[in-house]
């Protein structure tokens, strides 16, 4: 099966970035943006200034308003646009070919991974899924970015890492779908309390305590789900958990710290902050969880703070007296 042409849909920073990286590999691009205005805009700048601006997109990335026949099929729109997104395509442009699910989060009222998502709205896709630590900035600008890349069939996965690979980009081939979906949805939940730490100024001792339980609470959720806590210990978990819970640059650790400091999600959303999944993800998680009937603490205290059902103080007072217990 061919894999020379690529379509990525969804014109924000990672689709535009997922392009730009697909274009250094040698594929032939087209980024599927919403507008006609917006893939014009885009075609004449080589840049995409509302996602990625400034950066110069490779003449080998061409934008459009609608999604043609491609080898390849990159969804890279939020975790809540997912099912939409896929409601409005035709089915014969996904039936059978690789379609690479790139958005960390899971999806409000049916708990649903990315894939389940797909496997609802076009059941004849193959689908394969995306994570890893990788900020769109950083893939775009071709600073060395590597992921994980997760497909049921081993020799097709590692097909579709080499035709996505480039200089700058390197995917590792995997078969735990499941273990990396959860991976890169929780990372956004534990870097929203990693920014609420450093935004309540709790210290450095206490966000790498919470990105250790974090990392041990995810590995309870991996296992519960079918997948494999050994997924962890790659790019979609610890990679993506240390990234996203320690850089400023992460649009989660931001709205956790604006939370830290005291604001309520209305308000850090009405004054416009950028995506930040793990605040529709953190109560999904956290009803996953008690569906499976597994302890996440972390995850919880997550959700009462986005919901503004408990203050921090009262959190982290109610975190320090659980009773004790082995760590393992
Ligand atoms: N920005 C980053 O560094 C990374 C983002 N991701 C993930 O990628 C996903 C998307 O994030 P970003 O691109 O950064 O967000 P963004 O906010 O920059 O862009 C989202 C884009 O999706 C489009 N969109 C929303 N609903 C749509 C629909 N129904 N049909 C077509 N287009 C639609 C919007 O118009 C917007 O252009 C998220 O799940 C995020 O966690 C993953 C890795 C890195
Ligand atoms: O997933 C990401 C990096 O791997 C991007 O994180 P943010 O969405 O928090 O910016």
């Amino acid at each position: 099966m061919p894999l020379e042409t690529v379509a990525v849909i969804g014109g924000g920073a990672w689709g535009t970035a997922l392009a730009q990286a697909a274009a250094m590999a040698g594929r032939v691009v087209r980024l599927v943006v919403r507008t006609a205005e917006q893939a014009e805009a885009i075609n004449r700048a080589h840049v995409n200034a509302t996602a990625l601006p400034g950066q110069a997109l490779l003449a080998g990335v061409v934008a459009a308003d609608r999604l043609e026949r491609a080898d390849i099929v990159i969804l890279a729109v939020p975790a809540q646009s997912t099912r939409t997104l896929l409601s409005g395509l035709e089915p014969d442009l996904l039936a059978g070919r690789p379609v690479v699910l790139s958005a960390k989060g899971l999806e409000t009222g049916t708990l649903a991974r990315q894939s389940e998502i797909l496997f609802d709205m076009a059941p004849e896709a193959v689908p394969y899924v995306l994570s890893g630590p990788s900020f769109a900035a950083d893939l775009a600008a071709g600073r060395p970015t590597a992921v994980t890349l997760a497909g049921d069939d081993a020799s097709a996965t590692s097909d579709l890492a080499a035709a996505l690979a480039g200089p700058s980009f390197r995917p590792y081939a995997a078969d735990d779908r499941i273990g990396v979906e959860i991976a890169g949805a929780l990372k956004n939940v534990y870097a929203l309390a990693c920014g609420a730490v450093d935004g309540a100024s709790l210290g450095a001792s206490a966000r790498a305590a919470l990105i250790a339980r974090g990392y041990a609470e995810m590995a309870r959720v991996v296992t519960a789900m079918g997948g494999s806590a050994h997924t962890l210990t790659g790019l979609a978990g610890l990679g993506d958990l240390t990234l996203t819970c320690t850089s400023v640059q992460s649009r989660n650790y931001q709205f956790g710290m604006a939370l830290g400091a005291g604001r309520s999600t209305e308000e850090i959303v009405a004054s416009g902050a950028k995506l930040a999944e793990g605040v529709a993800t953190a109560p999904v998680a956290a009803a996953l969880a008690k569906s499976l009937q597994i302890d996440t603490p972390l995850i919880d205290a997550v959700d009462a703070v986005v919901a503004g059902k408990a203050d921090i103080a009262t959190i982290v007072a109610g975190l320090m007296s659980r009773p004790l217990k082995r760590e393992i």
